[in-house]
């Protein structure tokens, strides 16, 4: 079993089930691996964070410049870091972490159309060379995503919720075309199916860094 720290990403459109993922694997990492593990999500995890993602969600943003946008995310990013994500680390923890860099080059650099290669530049500055061990990606149709979120709650970042169709398909192409870009990082799960499934194909994953049996 590896006793040093482990980075975990978990991502993908809206609704696609990371949050109950997350809720899930949490407690039976602790349990079986007797190891702490820190639960946290982006943007947020710290109070400068979440005020940065209220700032995001405020209705007063609604006509927010994209490369505004982009900086708001990679700065709270960057306060998660160095706040919340590298101090776990430092202790040998297991972060899971709901969104980290790719929701950016998703959501602002194919979403919002500034090209992943210009939103990738930005957070360079903010990550600092931190990637993830493992980015476990959720994958389904955004309607699904988003009929499961509508029957779910009013609230969240809403101003991006209520985005277009192909503002989320172009989203999930993103995140599909970071697949390819990024195969030795980046798992593909597919999330159009029963949770328990989706969280039976995470523990395979998880099994293989965290090198114990699924
Ligand atoms: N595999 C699944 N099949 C059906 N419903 C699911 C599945 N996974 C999650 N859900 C439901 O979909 C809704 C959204 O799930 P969840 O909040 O975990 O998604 P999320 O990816 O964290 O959403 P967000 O994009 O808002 O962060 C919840 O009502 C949850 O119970
Ligand atoms: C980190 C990050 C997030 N977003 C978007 C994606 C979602 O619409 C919201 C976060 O809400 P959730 O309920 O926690 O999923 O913010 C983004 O556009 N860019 C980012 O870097």
């Amino acid at each position: 079993m590896v006793d040093q720290s482990v980075f975990i990403s978990i991502e993908g459109p809206e609704g696609a089930g990371k949050t109950s993922l997350i809720n899930a694997l949490a407690p039976e990492l602790r349990q079986n691996l007797k190891r702490p593990v820190l639960t946290t999500r982006e943007p947020g995890g710290n109070p400068i964070a979440e005020g940065i993602r209220n700032m995001l969600a405020a209705d007063t943003s609604v006509n927010m410049d994209a490369r505004t946008e982009a900086l708001l995310f990679a700065a709270a990013r960057r306060q998660h870091l160095v706040e919340t994500i590298l101090p776990a680390l430092a202790k040998d923890e297991i972060v899971l972490s709901d969104r980290y860099l790719d929701s950016s080059l998703a959501y602002q650099g194919g979403g919002r159309r500034l090209g992943v290669d210009d939103v990738l530049a930005l957070n360079e500055f903010a990550i600092d060379h931190v990637l993830p061990d493992l980015t476990l990606y959720l994958d389904l149709p955004v309607e699904i995503g988003l009929e499961r979120i509508n029957q779910q709650r009013q609230s969240k970042i809403d101003r991006l919720d209520r985005e277009k169709l192909d503002f989320h398909q172009r989203v999930r192409e993103t995140y599909l075309s970071l697949l390819e870009r990024f195969p030795d990082r980046i798992v593909k799960i597919d999330a159009n199916q029963p949770l328990e499934q989706v969280i039976q194909a995470a523990r395979v994953e998880l099994s293989k860094v965290l090198e114990v049996e699924s």
